[in-house]
């Protein structure tokens, strides 16, 4: 069996975070494994406080899981201080990981900010040149460039210009612009569109968390990169239209629908 790990903060309400990659990795067929950065207590209206797991157990649980079973790929999402973002480029440079997905979570859906200020920089000089694919959305693109994205010619632009400076894959995801939910892929010099409905589902906590772990579960399948984010923009597109609707705000995906259909299969 394939073999993926979730680097990424914990959500206590289950829809975004470590929960909803272990969601999603099983129900694209991989084993999930998980090194918690941190603990949010959270649920679909907020986020109400972070606890932090300190840089040297975050460094023990990566031992423990590259020292064992080890993964095929590896998706980094929410870390918000720089030690820990240190301690996960040593691990992932140490061990020699492979297929990495950064997911550079700034904001969550609901506002609250999952990562400090001189992290960002820290996460742009030590983990992004490791990556193979990064997926920031919208506000995040802005923040890595520094310039307005308001038209499908600025997000080609903009992932140009991130993919040109780290050396990688970069996927820019337009689920926050009103009229679709198209989402631009660069990779090798080159331009791809995945194309989506927008779907009329207010319910989006997690959805860049899944995406980014339904590609690396591709990933770790031995899928290429235009084929990972393929299916998985399939995915996520089939979890939104499953209209799940639970909790007071902006509420999780529904992964149970994928148990039914088939995204398990192998490349
Ligand atoms: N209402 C929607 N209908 C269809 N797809 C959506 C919708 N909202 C988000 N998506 C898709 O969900 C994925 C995550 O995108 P986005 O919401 O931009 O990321 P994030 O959760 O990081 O802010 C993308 O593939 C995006 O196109
Ligand atoms: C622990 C954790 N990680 C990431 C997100 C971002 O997810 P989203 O932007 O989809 O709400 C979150 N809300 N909580």
């Amino acid at each position: 069996m394939k073999t993926a790990l979730t680097i990424a903060g914990s959500d206590s309400s289950g829809g975004a975070g470590i929960q909803a990659d272990i969601k999603t990795m099983m129900a694209n067929g991989v084993y999930a494994m998980s090194a918690i950065t941190a603990l949010t207590a959270q649920n679909t209206t907020g986020v109400t406080a972070i606890q932090n797991v300190t840089a040297e157990f975050l460094g023990q649980e990566l031992d423990c899981i590259f020292t064992d079973i080890f993964p095929d790929a590896v998706k980094i999402g929410m870390v918000s201080e720089s030690d820990r973002i240190h301690m996960i480029a040593g691990k992932l440079r140490q061990y020699r990981a492979k297929n990495i997905v950064v997911d550079p979570v700034m904001v969550a859906t609901s506002g609250a900010r999952l990562i400090s200020e001189e992290a960002v920089d820290v996460l742009k000089e030590e983990l992004f040149p490791l990556a193979d694919l990064l997926t920031p959305n919208i506000p995040e693109t802005e923040v890595l460039t520094g310039r307005k994205i308001k038209s499908a010619d600025d997000m080609i632009e903009a992932a140009k210009q991130i993919s040109e400076q780290y050396h990688c894959a970069v996927l820019c995801k337009g689920g926050h612009k009103l009229n679709d939910a198209n989402d631009l892929l660069y990779v090798n010099g080159t331009y791809q569109w995945f194309e989506g409905k927008r779907i009329d589902n207010p319910n989006t906590h997690g959805t860049g968390c899944t995406l980014s772990s339904a590609i690396t579960s591709n990933l770790a399948k031995g899928f290429s990169m235009v084929e990972s984010v393929n299916r998985a923009k399939d995915y996520i597109s089939g979890a939104l239209a499953a209209m799940l609707d639970l909790g007071k705000g902006s509420g999780p995906m529904d992964h149970g629908f994928a148990i039914k259909n088939s995204y398990t299969e192998e490349a």
